[in-house]
């Protein structure tokens, strides 16, 4: 069984008398905390990344990103259920993760869930599907890379798992690179029918209005942001950094745009590895877009 490990918040505080930081108002998740409510659930694992060949460094986001989020203007009701510590029975990491995401939904509230390496996506998509059986679902990906390997389960795989085991779940990714996806990984991309963009088709064609608005049709839709679709000028803290990535403005604005998406059941943003971070960088650039997505989003609470 994975080990649940709490998180202290702290920061300053402006007037003793009001609670405007996160840190002030944030309590610990419990069966009967309001609906409606954003609850983060970290997920300490960065054995998807080793498996994958990649550079391991994910185990501390989500510790450090609540560090950032701590001392954030915010004054709505917020809950931290707490991280699930992975190990290197991945799959085990990744059902504990997805049977907490199904707690939280259970009681209509939001999951906001901190990876971790990206095979945190693969555990939210288990919670997500655990609690609509039936539903069909779309899974909105910004992201550099497909995942779309066919081998053991890591952070490169987890579409392929989830499109080869569920033929309700269609797959939508944004921001893909040319330079990180092999002719193989587009062709698998084809093969699963992956509603996919290249990054400068994102930049210079409606395809994100479009495709918010193809969400739309769907029972339900969850979303994950893996920080190495922003460039590694300001996410230097990533197994494999994207050169031409996301700007911070970028990814703000998409951000706040998906957080008005009603159909959304839950976002993971993913691959913060603070063990490769310069000045926190990355970590401060995902506590602000989790601060910016609730800010958006507070209008559904
Ligand atoms: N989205 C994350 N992707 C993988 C790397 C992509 C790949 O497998 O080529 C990761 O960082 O671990």
């Amino acid at each position: 069984m994975n080990k649940i490990e709490h998180h202290e918040y702290t920061g300053r505080i402006d007037n003793p008398d009001v609670n405007e930081r996160l840190h002030q108002i944030i309590r610990r998740w419990h069966s009967k905390t309001d609906a409606g409510a954003p609850v983060f659930i970290g997920f300490r694992s960065e054995e998807g990344v080793k498996r994958n060949q990649g550079r391991p460094g994910a185990f501390d986001g989500p510790v450090v990103v609540r560090q950032k989020l701590a001392s954030m203007p915010y004054k709505t009701p917020v809950f931290d259920y707490g991280s699930i510590i992975g190990d290197e029975d991945l799959e085990t990491s990744q059902t504990a993760l997805g049977k907490s995401v199904a707690e939280v939904l259970a009681n209509n509230q939001f999951p906001l869930i901190i990876g971790g390496g990206h095979e945190t996506l693969y555990g939210h998509y288990l919670g997500v599907r655990q609690t609509f059986p039936k539903k069909k679902l779309a899974v909105i990906n910004f992201d550099a890379h497909f995942d779309l390997r066919n081998e053991r389960p890591s952070s490169g795989t987890m579409f392929h798992q989830i499109l080869s085991q569920d033929q309700d779940v269609d797959y939508y990714v944004l921001g893909i690179q040319p330079s990180g996806n092999t002719e193989s990984l587009f062709k698998r991309a084809e093969y699963f029918n992956v509603n996919y963009a290249l990054m400068n088709a994102v930049r210079n064609t409606n395809i994100y209005a479009e495709t918010l608005e193809k969400l739309k049709g769907y029972d339900a839709v969850f979303a994950t942001l893996c920080m190495d679709s922003v460039q590694q000028s300001v996410a230097p803290g990533t197994s494999a950094p994207a050169q031409n990535g996301y700007t911070a403005c970028e990814i703000h604005d998409m951000v706040a745009q998906l957080a008005k998406l009603e159909n959304l059941t839950s976002f993971d943003i993913s691959e913060v590895a603070p063990a490769l971070d310069v000045d926190n960088r990355t970590s401060s650039l995902a506590a602000s877009l989790f601060h910016s997505f609730m800010i958006e989003r507070e209008t559904f609470q």
